[in-house]
Order: C-alpha cells, then sequence, then structure tokens
C-alpha cells in the first residue's frame, strides 16, 4: 500500500518504520516545516493517511482528506468534542475514517474486559471506582484519549456512574478530589517520559481491586495504526477501531 503520514513526531517516526517493515510504501510525509505539500494532488498519491499530529491541526487535516477523497486513520487524540460534527462531513463526502483512542491491540483487549468488570461490579456497589492516566510530561491534552474510553465502557455498564471528572496532577498527592459520587474520577499524572498507562481502580473499605495497562514503548500504538489502514483500504465509511475486532463477550 501506498501510505501518507500527516505529523512526523514520536509517533509518525515509529509508524514510518513499521510500515515499511510491512512492505508498504511512504508517498508523502507532512509536519509543520512542510505544510504548504499538503494538497490534494499530494494526498492522492496515497491509498491511506495515518494522522498523528496534534488537536490543533486534526480537523483540519481530516478535512483534507475528505475534499481528497483519500481514507484516513486517526490517531490524534483531544478532538471528540468534533466527533458529531466529523461524522456527519465524513457522511456528506462519501469519506472513509477510522479513529482510535488508542491503536495498540493489548489495549483494546483491557477495553473490552473493563466493560465486563463494570457489569459484574453493579452488583458489589460498596466499591467505588476510579481510573487513572500517567504519560509524558510533552502530552498536550488531559484526559488521555484512552481514559476517556475506560471510562465512557464503565459508565455505559455500571449504573452508579453517570458522568466523568478530571483532575490533573503532576504529582502523587491525595488532595481532596471533591467529586460527587455518582462522578467517575479520571485523575492524569505527568511525569517524565512514560508511553501511557491506565489503571481502574475499585476500592472498598477491606480491599482494593486494580486493572493495569502499561505500555512499554510506542510500537503498539504505531502497529495498531498500520493495521488500521490495511483495514480500511478500499473501505467508505466512519468507523471506530472496534470494527477491527471481534470480541465475543
Ligand atoms: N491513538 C493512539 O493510539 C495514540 C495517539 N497518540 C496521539 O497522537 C498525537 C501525536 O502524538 P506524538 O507523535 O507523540 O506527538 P509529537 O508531538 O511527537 O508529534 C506530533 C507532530 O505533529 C506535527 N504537526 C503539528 N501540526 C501538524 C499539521 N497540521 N500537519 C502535520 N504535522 C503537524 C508536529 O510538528 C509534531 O512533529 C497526540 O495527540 C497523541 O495523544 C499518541 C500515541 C498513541
Ligand atoms: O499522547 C500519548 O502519548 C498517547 N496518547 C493516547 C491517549 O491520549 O490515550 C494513547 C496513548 O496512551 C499515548
Amino acid at each position: 500500500m501506498k501510505i501518507a503520514l500527516l505529523g512526523y513526531g514520536k509517533m509518525g517516526k515509529i509508524i514510518e518504520k513499521i510500515a515499511l517493515s510491512r512492505k508498504h510504501e511512504i508517498v508523502l510525509t507532512i509536519d509543520n516545516e512542510n505544510l504548504h505539500e499538503l494538497t490534494a494532488e499530494n494526498l492522492q498519491k496515497a491509498d491511506a493517511v495515518i494522522e498523528f499530529t496534534m488537536p490543533a491541526s486534526v480537523i483540519s487535516n481530516i478535512e483534507h482528506c475528505f475534499n481528497a477523497g483519500v481514507p484516513i486513520v486517526v490517531g490524534t487524540t483531544g478532538w471528540y468534542d468534533r466527533l458529531d460534527e466529523i461524522k456527519q462531513k465524513c457522511a456528506a463526502s462519501d469519506g472513509s475514517l477510522l479513529y482510535a483512542t488508542n491503536f495498540s491491540v493489548g489495549v483494546n483487549i483491557f477495553f473490552h474486559i473493563n466493560r465486563l468488570l463494570a457489569k459484574v461490579m453493579n452488583n458489589y456497589p460498596y466499591y467505588d471506582v476510579q481510573v487513572e492516566e500517567i504519560h509524558h510530561m510533552q502530552k498536550l491534552d488531559a484526559p488521555s484519549g484512552t481514559a476517556i474510553t475506560i471510562a465512557e465502557g464503565i459508565i455505559d455498564n455500571l449504573s452508579s456512574k453517570t458522568d466523568w471528572v478530571n483532575v490533573l496532577t503532576t504529582d502523587d498527592s491525595d488532595d481532596d478530589k471533591n467529586v460527587k459520587s455518582e462522578e467517575l474520577l479520571i485523575e492524569s499524572m505527568r511525569i517524565d517520559s512514560v508511553p501511557g498507562t491506565h489503571t481502574v481502580i475499585y476500592d472498598s473499605e477491606v480491599d482494593t481491586i486494580e486493572f493495569k495497562h502499561t505500555a512499554h514503548n510506542r510500537n503498539g500504538f504505531a502497529l495498531g495504526a498500520v493495521l488500521a489502514a490495511e483495514w480500511i483500504h478500499g473501505k467508505k465509511g466512519f468507523y471506530t477501531v472496534d470494527a477491527m475486532f471481534d470480541f465475543k463477550s
């Protein structure tokens, strides 16, 4: 396949390596220095685009791909308040988009088990639940997209929680978080160069159940994004990464 990369930062560079190792060709690489090369003509050289940039750039990059008629895989997080609008634009332009808050296979297994666990915990109301995420200091958005998906998985399946709230801390302090009982706390921490750690914590007076995913590096995210580009090639429509997995409960 011919792939275009939008964003050539930490993720873009690893995606390039993995795409080449899977015998794909990188036909276009766009970063801040060569934005003028982001034209429909250049995008149309690719069978699919993989986009890992930043929250402020992603919407216009998606629109460029819809206008050029090229499928786009979106890894950038921090834009989900615009999901409905983008879904409509995808339909109106007969476009193709697949996005994920996290492309790693391990995290998508984690998402699935998290939903099942939340269902089970309805029977045990003396446990309260919260979500913790830890990322590197350069991360622009909080909470992480992954933590939002985890929180939505809990809220959809656990009747005691109706909404999530986020607290961003730079240390592990135990300050009063002031969270209502029906609110699900997502605690975000930013520490050095952590690639991404997510924990769901069910706590009672007598014990604690912790369910945790730790990314050791970024390779799993990058491989998932390349697999997504292979998956969306030749398809039309608006998809989440769930479409690539077949979890049976
Ligand atoms: N969905 C997933 O599995 C994952 C998502 N991410 C998300 O991906 C995004 C990028 O992450 P990193 O690569 O770590 O960030 P990074 O900061 O290392 O790289 C982003 C790059 O995008 C470039 N850029 C900014 N605006 C651009 C534009 N309009 N067009 C082209 N390039 C542009 C920047 O110059 C930078 O080189 C973040 O939103 C992060 O949260 C990161 C890892 C996994
Ligand atoms: O910014 C990152 O690095 C990551 N972002 C994604 C997120 O917001 O969940 C995925 C992964 O955790 C790394």
